[in-house]
């Protein structure tokens, strides 16, 4: 049984997701076309279940069978199964072919297991994995060869290349300046990663390729998040590649596809090797379709032609996808382009295995005859030449037209991506000077495939295969005859290299990309984390003090507006009350008699009145200037903690007490009666005064002597006479009457000031006037001061909080990075691990080494 190893049949699992996200099935299971010998290419990703969650080891499981660090001669054969759509299982007698097969399929799926297992992908997402800004290099052919090989899966073996190569990175920035190109083509820009090393990223490297931009302009351009979704696509595509490598190595089939330029004789090369006018020829360019020829054991032993309609996937039990022709039928088929892209013959080949190619006892062949080559399908054929599932590429040339345009630039890749290519120079029976054509065709692959040109004895033929079916000219069958040999050399005998070499050469550049990638982002992570480090140390003690400050300002605040409030209290009550405490004691209005009395009382009470309004207006002002200073003081407070961030609103005074104006004149009543023009007060103290000093008198009398007193009495009485005595009184009491009138109407002026003070205080106190107005204006003072209070508090909470969210992003960002780092870490040691295990095998040699 052939060892099959799926990661979702493993049993234990890891704590990270997989690479892919995807359960990878068995190629049955997961609805692989087939190709004809059960080919493996999987249709699309459509055949995945890119949602399933599967699970997969965290390292690298133990498989069954040998072990890849055990010698190769330890490792027992696996008896290789035959594949759906095989008539019978394919008994492969080359052990050196089996040993290397074994080796290179283990290390494929250890290899594909191991990228499985990484969780690239899953770390890309939540790590947006850094690709290098490469520098634009001016393609010579050679680099354009292997430029040209960044999407592709064959690139030579690199493994020589030193480490030294690779420098920190540079992390690929995303502000692109158009400007800048010019410099950059001029002299260098400071890289911390050398032009070769993006060079040599091959497998993963992405296509960028808008207008004239090169790739280096828009890695530079695009969002790093960007970048990350495409080197997320190269990996999906990565793993599906590795997938059907795994495939491939399993099958047992192998396809040699023959190109060339239009007319060069290719089908009649293909005829030849089959020994049997299969495929039509003609003088004029007839081929237009892919030709797959078969064993037509595969097709039940039927010979016929199946022509697969166009945009059909080839199925060859779902006769919806083709057309079942006869094989006479062929000629029409290859040139209806329209309706058919390729055609399946399958063919009986009854001649003994020994001469056989189709039936050969060791591997199943198909051969492929491609249109010819011109400028349009040169890219259509290289595409498909770089196929796994290609094995060898037979190109044919005119002997009399050499090579052209297309043909050097489809071997230019083709050289560059097949373990072997072969040159077949048709038609030379037609050529008079034969060493001559023999040199110049010889110098021309010297320059476009040095390596097909060093084995050129194997790998380049001169025939003529129009001669091959007559068997007319024996010496023409010989070349003919050590073309075939040669092939089926490389196409049986060096089926490890053939085969298996494109399955080293990606495994290699894969691990190679890979542990690139590593490198790099280990380095990126590393510091990152350095400087996320740093942020942190300089965030937390900034933000604790941040904490500590926003409690001790908000105490100042309050303090401050208390402070405030108090003293403008205070003042306020102290101005209003000694105001009102005085406002009799300054008498402004003038005195214009006693019958002007009332007038004077009127404008006296309203005097009474300003005053005391204008001292609470001053009481305002002062309260407006302990603001300005109040919110000056915590505007200091916000500019010497918050700096910047600390928004400082203008305050306009003047806006201050417009709304709630003292209306003193609206509520004081005070009216004037009858009684404020007298003071009583003072009369009652006058006629008091002078009853005590008749009182006085009297008692002293009696102290002195009563009877002086009465002396004094019957004295005057003798000396006016009784009569005149009596007749006196009157007189006097009407006097005294006078006087006292006089004195009254006299003390108006005096009596209404003190009248109405008296009064206006009184009210003023009912009402509470002085502290309801210091109340207002220091209520006022409160309110105004709490706007820049709550803004230097609002100002520290966004400062705090800001604060705060960069701790904890940095944080979480720090724990990113310390994962990216171990991960990466991990990924570049196993990376190079892996790579030395495949490098270690020598396919030539068929062993490790
Ligand atoms: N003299 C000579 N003629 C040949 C040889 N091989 C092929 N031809 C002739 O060259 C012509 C073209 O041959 P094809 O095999 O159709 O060429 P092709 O490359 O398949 O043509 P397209 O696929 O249509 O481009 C035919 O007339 C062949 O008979 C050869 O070795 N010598």
């Amino acid at each position: 049984m052939s060892q099959r190893y799926y990661p979702a049949e493993s049993s234990s699992r890891g704590a990270r997701r997989p690479f892919a996200r995807a359960a990878i099935p068995a190629p049955s299971e997961a609805g692989f076309s087939d190709s004809g010998y059960g080919g493996s290419i999987a249709d699309d990703m459509r055949n995945f279940d890119l949602n399933e969650d599967m699970p997969t080891p965290p390292r690298l499981p133990v498989l069954p069978g040998p072990s890849l660090d055990a010698p190769p001669n330890a490792h027992p054969a696996a008896p290789l199964q035959s594949k759906p759509g095989c008539l019978e299982p394919v008994d492969l007698q080359d052990d050196r072919h089996i040993e290397g097969r074994s080796v290179i399929k283990l290390a494929s799926e250890r290899t594909l297991t191991f990228a499985i297992n990484q969780d690239l992908q899953e770390m890309n997402q939540t790590w947006p994995i850094h690709y290098p800004a490469v520098q634009r290099l001016e393609p010579s052919p050679m680099r354009r060869m292997q430029s040209s090989t960044a999407d592709d899966f064959f690139t030579p073996d690199t493994s020589s290349h030193t480490r030294e190569r690779f420098k920190p990175p540079r992390r690929a920035l995303t502000n692109f300046d158009p400007s800048a190109r010019s410099s950059r083509s001029g002299t260098p820009e400071p890289r911390l990663m050398s032009p070769q090393i993006a060079q040599e990223f091959n497998i993963l490297k992405l296509d960028l390729r808008i207008g004239s931009l090169s790739q280096n302009e828009l890695v530079h351009s695009l969002e790093k998040e960007s970048i990350a979704s495409l080197l997320d696509g190269k990996l999906a595509q990565s793993i599906k590649h590795l997938m059907s490598l795994r495939d491939r190595i399993e099958d047992t089939a192998s396809k040699v596809l023959v190109t060339g330029d239009l007319n060069a004789g290719k089908s009649t090369f293909c005829n030849a090797l089959l020994r049997r006018k299969v495929l039509p020829e003609d003088q004029q360019p007839c081929t237009e379709i892919f030709c797959e020829v078969l064993d037509c054991r595969i097709n039940s032993g039927v010979e016929e032609v199946h022509a697969i309609y166009k945009g059909a996937t080839y199925d060859r039990l779902d006769e919806r996808t083709y057309e079942a022709r006869p094989l006479k039928d062929l000629e029409d088929i290859v040139i209806e382009v329209d309706k058919y892209s390729s055609a399946k013959i399958y063919v009986e080949d009854s001649r003994p295995i020994e001469q056989s190619l189709l039936r050969n006892g060791v591997v199943d062949i198909a051969l492929i005859d491609a249109p010819g080559l011109n400028m349009d399908s040169v890219q259509t054929t290289a595409v498909f030449a770089r196929q796994e599932e290609i094995d060898v590429v037979v190109f044919v040339v005119s002997a009399e037209n050499h090579f052209t345009l297309s043909a050097k630039e489809f071997l230019w890749n083709a050289a560059n991506e097949k373990a072997y290519l072969f040159i077949v120079v048709n038609r030379f029976d037609n050529i008079r000077d034969k060493v001559r054509c023999q040199r110049m065709i010889l110098e021309q692959i010297a320059n476009i495939s040095p390596s097909t040109f060093n084995d050129s004895q194997d790998l380049v033929h001169f025939v003529s295969s129009n001669a091959v079916i007559d068997g007319k000219d024996p010496d023409k069958n010989n070349d003919f005859d050590n073309l075939e040999s040669s092939l089926r050399g490389f196409v049986l005998d060096k089926r490890a290299r053939s085969k298996l070499g494109p399955a080293k050469s990606y495994l290699l550049n894969l691990l190679q990309d890979l542990e690139q990638l590593a490198l790099i982002n280990q380095n990126v992570a590393g510091r990152e984390l350095d400087a996320l480090r740093s942020d942190l140390a300089r965030l937390t003690p900034k933000y604790d003090e941040s904490v500590k400050a926003r409690i001790a300002v908000s105490d100042d605040c309050d303090r401050q507006i208390e402070d405030t409030c108090n003293t403008v209290y205070r003042n306020s009550r102290r101005e209003i009350s000694r105001t009102i405490d005085e406002v009799d004691q300054q008498q402004t209005v003038p005195w214009r008699g006693v019958l002007s009395s009332f007038q004077f009382a009127e404008e006296t009470r309203k005097v009474m009145l300003e005053m005391i309004t204008r001292s609470v207006v001053e009481a305002e002002d002062a309260a407006r200037r302990s603001t300005v200073s109040g919110v000056g003081a915590i505007n200091a407070l916000g500019l010497m903690h918050l700096k910047q961030e600390y928004v400082e609103r203008t305050f306009r005074p003047d806006f201050m007490f417009r709304k709630k104006r003292d209306a003193l004149g609206r509520h004081i009543q005070t009216r004037l009666d009858a009684f404020d023009f007298f003071d009583f007060d003072r009369q009652e103290k006058v006629a008091g005064m002078s009853l005590s000093l008749t009182l006085f008198s009297v008692a002293s009398s009696r102290m002195f002597g009563i009877s002086s007193w009465v002396d004094g009495i019957v004295q005057a009485t003798n000396i006016v006479g009784i009569r005149n005595t009596k007749r006196l009184i009157i007189p006097a009491i009407i006097f005294g009457i006078g006087a006292a009138a006089y004195y009254l109407v006299s003390d108006v002026q005096r009596a209404i000031p003190k009248k109405l003070a008296k009064k206006i205080k009184r009210e003023l106190a009912e009402m509470d006037y002085v502290h309801q107005n210091s109340e207002r204006i220091s209520k006022e003072v409160r309110k105004v001061l709490r706007f820049p209070a709550e803004e230097l508090r609002s100002g520290f909470q966004k400062n705090i909080e800001g604060l705060k969210i960069k701790k904890e992003e940095a944080t979480k960002r720090k724990g990113e990075c310390e994962v990216a780092n171990k991960y990466f870490g991990n990924l570049l040691r196993e990376s190079r691990e892996h790579a030395g295990v495949v490098r270690r095998y020598d396919l030539e040699a068929g062993s490790n080494h």
